[in-house]
């Protein structure tokens, strides 16, 4: 296909994104209301439930009867154990309930997270905030969105002056919660404004994008948590770039997200690493033959 007919087609498989994940998110709305049968998978606090599975089957059974040839990274398909790797054919990176904890508990933050990629580059994102009933879109050079009002991110340098977001990940160890605890520490003493933990990183991502958050960083969380949300920022003016201030590894499990280079920069300084396995942790012999 020429460019033209590739940007087209990216331009249909997103308007088809939004229709999907707006069906997603109408299962979540009713299943919030019902008893919940929920399981944990690495450790006591990730929590998953059926409806996670169910949404995410909803979602990939949707996707691939439209584009059979495409491949697909989802949360629960991974857990279950397929491998979790891209390669240069369109892959479509899903989260299917961003925010299961908050779901279990019926706290009113959760996301339907849709990333799409080609040749291992980010196409578009696509986050619907399934109580809001709020959609998040971006195209890669086509700007990013909220309910179709195009975002801005801050301008804010300053950590002095910044909202801050981030979240906990599924490590609870003694080691891990004395870094993470260390790291709000750290930009508290820098007289941040404030900072938040919502319960679903796509949502926090997306509070980047619209400015209303100044930056965003975690240790934990997965590519199907960035994918999307990483368009979005990028679209919206901002910066998504690996903790070492180096570029974003989308399999690496840790993301710095701001509306400006020298906010995320100065973040950067501050953290101490969290490690986690990465999501291509088991793939290295495929990697290198796809
Ligand atoms: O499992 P879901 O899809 O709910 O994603 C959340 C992760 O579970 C958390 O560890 C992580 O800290 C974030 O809250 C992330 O949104
Ligand atoms: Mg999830
Ligand atoms: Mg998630």
């Amino acid at each position: 296909m020429t460019s033209a007919e590739n940007n087209r087609h990216w331009e249909e498989c997103m308007e088809f994104a939004v229709q999907t994940a707006r069906r997603a998110g109408q299962v979540i709305r009713e299943a919030v209301k019902l008893d919940k049968c929920v399981t944990t998978k690495s450790s006591a606090v990730d929590l998953v439930t059926e409806t996670d599975q169910q949404v995410e089957e909803l979602i990939i059974s949707t996707l691939r009867d439209r584009y059979p040839s495409h491949r697909f990274i989802g949360e629960e398909s991974s857990a279950a154990g397929e491998r979790c790797f891209l390669t240069d054919s369109p892959t479509w990176i899903i989260d299917p309930i961003d925010g299961t904890c908050n779901f279990v508990h019926s706290f009113p933050m959760v996301a339907v997270s849709i990333g799409f990629a080609v040749k291992k580059e980010l196409e578009f994102g696509v986050i619907y905030h399934c109580f809001e009933e709020t959609l998040y879109t971006a195209r890669k050079g086509h700007g990013a969105f909220c309910n179709g009002l195009r975002l801005q991110v801050s301008k804010e340098k300053d950590v002095s002056k910044a909202l801050i977001l981030t979240e906990i990940g599924a490590k609870r160890d003694p080691e891990t919660l004395k870094i993470f605890l260390g790291n709000m520490e750290k930009l508290l003493k820098a007289h941040a404004h404030g900072i938040r933990v919502i319960g679903s990183a796509t949502l926090a991502l997306c509070q980047v994008a619209t400015g209303a958050a100044d930056a965003y960083y975690q240790f934990g969380l997965h590519c199907w948590d960035i994918a999307a949300a990483a368009v979005i920022i990028r679209e919206a003016g901002g910066v998504v770039m690996d903790t070492s201030g180096g570029p974003l590894d989308l399999m690496s499990r840790r993301v710095i997200a701001a509306g400006t280079p020298e906010m995320a920069d100065y973040i950067v300084q501050q953290l101490h690493s969290i490690s986690y396995e990465r999501d291509d942790h088991d793939t290295d012999c495929i990697s290198t033959s796809c």
